[in-house]
């Protein structure tokens, strides 16, 4: 609008002709038009880059969390991947959508205003740049420091969302042990970082507002006083030391523009580093689709002399030189106290952990040379609590079925998982909506149940998978190790950890663990006559129901 304003007030001031005057009143008319169209076309395009920008970024993001090692979510929290996908993704739209729009429409404003004073007067011009490159050096110091401040930002705002992602999704263990004041302590000491940081880009938003003012007056200053001893001297006139002072203005307003959306884009610099980082992070060997496929799994799986340390507590050695075989629709029970490596044994047998050392043969070949999509396909899991998703039952029941499956089937996996009963009884039947929060722990573990048994698996994979259930529906889901007994399509190999007599007593063969090592194997009455470990556990419990 200044340059139009100039070309009005030159024309009006120094013709003084009607016909000038009228040509380029319409110039501005139509100036005006086209400034205002290619700002909207301008913005319009930004906003579109940016809506896509942000769409593609989430999905990259995302896909790339989905697909890493399980070792990379132990070390990582829910809060802070969440809110690098929400906070940090806008935080970059922004970059694209303002900033990056406005930073290149004032560096071709700021650019025409400097050619344009060169050719009005170079020693006034050479001046104006000089300060205009102080100005660019504050930028520079003022951008780095927003960008570390924007990076400090977001570790605390994505902590302070953890605290609260905590909190609320263990609001019973709260409100029983009345920690509500104590949460919000945690949550404000976040905040309080927060405001810390806020505070100190506020001094130095200040800081930078004092040089840019500074640096702005001594233009005009400089403008005044060179151009006026220049006017004395004849070498410019008056009408072109009124344009010099109107375009000086127009280029370190242009120059402030720029370092103004420069901070907010080093901000957003600073606060998408992360988000940059997580998106290039390689695809985890976990879940690529390679290696062997064999063209029927027996479930043949032997251990060889395996060890193993999670990578975030090296030292604690956690299964220790482990050689076990378990044959063909053999039903195998793992027994041991807490911590001893149950559940370990079974992530490394599910390949979401590598052996530190020795390997795992799944009918004689390693299992690292299969293909671990395949292999999981004949796998039915049924973790220690299982979670369900915010979907019907129906679908929770499918979830991750690959084979050809109907209604009819699901009906009947529910059935064997004796889950039909209440799943009947539920508002919609298999149409109803569950989540996490609307059953309780026997009917989840029983849904969860229903769900391996529909995979029709050639291991089955039970993690105290039925420690939530009554003592009549356990005795009636302990029907699925049998096959047999269930009528179940296939025979099939099974691992069942259990701390319950009753379910260890159903297997072929116990095996028991202490501090990682196997220390017993065989059947139910021969670990009883050897009076160990596994007597011991066993006598403590029919002391305990005695
Ligand atoms: N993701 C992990 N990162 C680090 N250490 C872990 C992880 N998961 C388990 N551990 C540790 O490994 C050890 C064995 O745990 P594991 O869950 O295999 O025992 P478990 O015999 O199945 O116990 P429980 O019967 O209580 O389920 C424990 O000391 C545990 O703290």
């Amino acid at each position: 609008m200044g340059y139009l304003f100039c070309i009005w007030c030159t024309s009006f001031c120094c013709s003084g002709a009607t016909t000038v005057f009228k040509r380029n009143a319409k110039i501005l008319v139509l100036l005006c038009l086209t400034s205002g169209i290619c700002s909207g076309i301008r913005g319009c395009c930004f906003s579109i880059a940016n809506m896509i920008l942000v769409k593609r970024m989430r999905e990259k993001l995302y896909s790339s969390l989905l697909f890493q090692d399980i070792s990379f979510f132990d070390s990582e929290t829910v809060g802070d991947l969440t809110s690098r996908l929400g906070s940090d993704c806008q935080q970059v739209s922004r970059v694209i959508g303002n900033d990056l729009n406005m930073i290149l429409r004032n560096i071709l404003q700021g650019t025409g205003a400097l050619v344009y004073l060169f050719i009005l007067s170079w020693p006034l011009a050479l001046s104006t740049l000089t300060i205009c490159s102080f100005l660019a050096t504050v930028i520079l110091f003022y951008g780095q420091y927003q960008k570390k401040a924007a990076a400090l930002t977001q570790e605390f705002t994505a902590s302070a969302n953890e605290v609260t992602q905590e909190t609320f999704s263990l609001m019973r263990t709260v409100r029983v042990y009345g920690t509500e004041k104590q949460e919000l302590g945690r949550y404000q000491q976040w905040l309080k970082n927060l405001a810390d940081i806020s505070w100190r880009q506020s001094v130095a938003y200040g800081l930078w507002g004092f040089s840019f003012n500074t640096l702005y007056h001594s233009t005009q200053v400089i403008a005044v006083l060179v151009g006026g001893a220049s006017i004395m001297a004849g070498h410019i006139t008056a009408e072109k030391l009124t344009k010099f002072i109107l375009y000086c203005e127009w280029l370190i307003y242009a120059t402030w523009w720029v370092g103004d959306n420069l901070s907010n884009l080093m901000q957003s610099v600073g606060a998408s580093e992360k988000v940059f980082r997580l998106m290039d992070l390689l695809p985890s060997d976990q879940v690529l689709s390679k290696g062997m496929k064999l063209q029927k799994l027996r479930g043949h799986i032997e251990f060889v002399n395996v060890s193993f340390h999670y990578s975030s507590r090296e030292t604690a050695h956690i299964l220790q030189h482990v050689n076990m075989t378990i044959y063909p629709n053999e039903v195998v029970a793992i027994v041991g106290l807490s911590g001893s490596g149950k559940s370990t044994l079974v992530n490394l047998l599910l390949r979401l952990y590598e052996p530190t050392s020795g390997q795992i043969l799944i009918d004689g070949f390693p299992l690292k040379e299969l293909d671990i999509k395949w292999f999981r396909e004949q796998i039915g899991y049924v973790g220690q609590e299982p979670r369900l998703f915010r979907m019907d039952v129906s679908s929770n029941i499918r979830y991750g079925c690959t084979r050809d499956i109907n209604q009819e089937d699901v009906e009947l996996a529910a059935k064997q998982a004796y889950a039909h009963e209440f799943i009947s009884s539920l508002p919609n039947g298999y149409q109803t909506l569950v989540d996490d929060e609307l059953l309780s722990g026997g009917q989840k573990q029983r849904i969860a149940i229903a769900r391996a048994i529909l995979r029709d698996p050639s291991i089955l994979i039970l993690d105290e998978a039925t420690s939530a259930l009554d003592a009549e529906s356990e005795h009636n889901v302990k029907g699925i190790l049998r096959a047999s007994n269930s009528g179940l399509k296939k025979k099939r190999t099974i691992i069942v950890i259990a701390h319950r007599l009753s379910t260890i007593q159903a297997a072929d063969r116990v095996v028991v663990m202490d501090a990682g090592n196997i220390v017993e194997m065989g059947s139910h009455f021969e670990l009883l006559q050897k009076d160990g470990l596994y007597a011991r556990l066993t006598n403590r419990q029919a002391e305990a129901f005695a």
